[in-house]
């Protein structure tokens, strides 16, 4: 457990989170082994995109400038999104979260551990080529209104020059787990379960099957 976590600013309300933050490039395939890994290991999924776009559709103040930042690849200032994470954090029962997409810039990741003293257990990173991503992105057909090239192309550029950094930082830090990320859906989650696979339960799972080679 990772905590204190001071979810609405007060020191009155303390809720001790895990969190495993989901990075990699827009593509990659974080939103999807997200969806695997909620399924098979209890986490819950936030993701920043998902949160800001609803934030987009409930007509709030910020809409407006939520939508024309995600249009232009941009990142949206910290203070609106750490917010939002904040409240998803606190109106849920679990106590373990996948951010997926964020800290996507030095900014968000400095303010979300000033203002919520989470430190991730660790950082999931799905490394994968700009060809590939370029590719799924242009066939995601999920109507987003970022996945047309010249927004997508943005959107390489401000992961490269301000995203890439905070995985860097992590990896400084040992935190990195880093996943080929290039492969087949179902040989990337075989990497992402012995990353979530606590050492006991793969110690558990070899003598299982010698005797049944046995
Ligand atoms: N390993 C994979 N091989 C082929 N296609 C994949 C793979 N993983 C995901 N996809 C497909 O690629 C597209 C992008 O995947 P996904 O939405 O999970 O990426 P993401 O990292 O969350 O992207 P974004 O940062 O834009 O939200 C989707 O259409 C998805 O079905
Ligand atoms: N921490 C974040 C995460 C996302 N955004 C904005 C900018 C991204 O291009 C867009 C889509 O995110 P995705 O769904 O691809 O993870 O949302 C941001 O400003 N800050
Ligand atoms: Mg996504």
């Amino acid at each position: 457990m990772i905590g204190p976590f001071e979810a609405n600013g007060s020191a009155h309300t303390t809720k001790k989170v895990s969190v495993v933050f989901v990075l990699g490039g827009p593509g990659s395939g974080k939103g999807t082994q997200c969806a695997n890994i909620v399924e098979h290991f209890g986490y819950t999924h936030l993701s920043a995109g998902d949160l800001l776009r609803a934030e987009i559709k409930s007509g709030s103040e910020n809409g407006t400038m939520i939508q024309n930042m995600i249009k232009e690849g941009k990142i949206v200032p910290s203070e609106v999104t750490i917010k939002l994470l904040q409240r998803a954090i606190e109106e849920n029962g679990n106590d373990k979260f996948l951010i997926d997409g964020f800290p996507r810039n030095e900014e968000n990741r400095a303010a979300f551990e000033a203002v919520t003293g989470i430190e991730p257990e660790f950082v999931l990173f799905f490394d994968c080529s700009e060809e590939e991503m370029e590719r799924r992105l242009l066939c995601r057909n999920q109507g987003r209104e970022d996945d047309n090239i010249e927004t997508i192309r943005k959107r390489f550029k401000v992961y490269m020059e301000s995203s890439l950094p905070v995985i860097e930082y992590y990896n400084a830090k040992g935190k990195v787990k880093k996943i080929d990320a290039a492969r087949p859906v179902g040989e990337v989650f075989e990497a992402v379960k012995a990353v979530f696979t606590p050492p006991s339960d793969k110690v558990k799972a070899a003598s299982w099957s010698f005797k049944w080679n046995d």
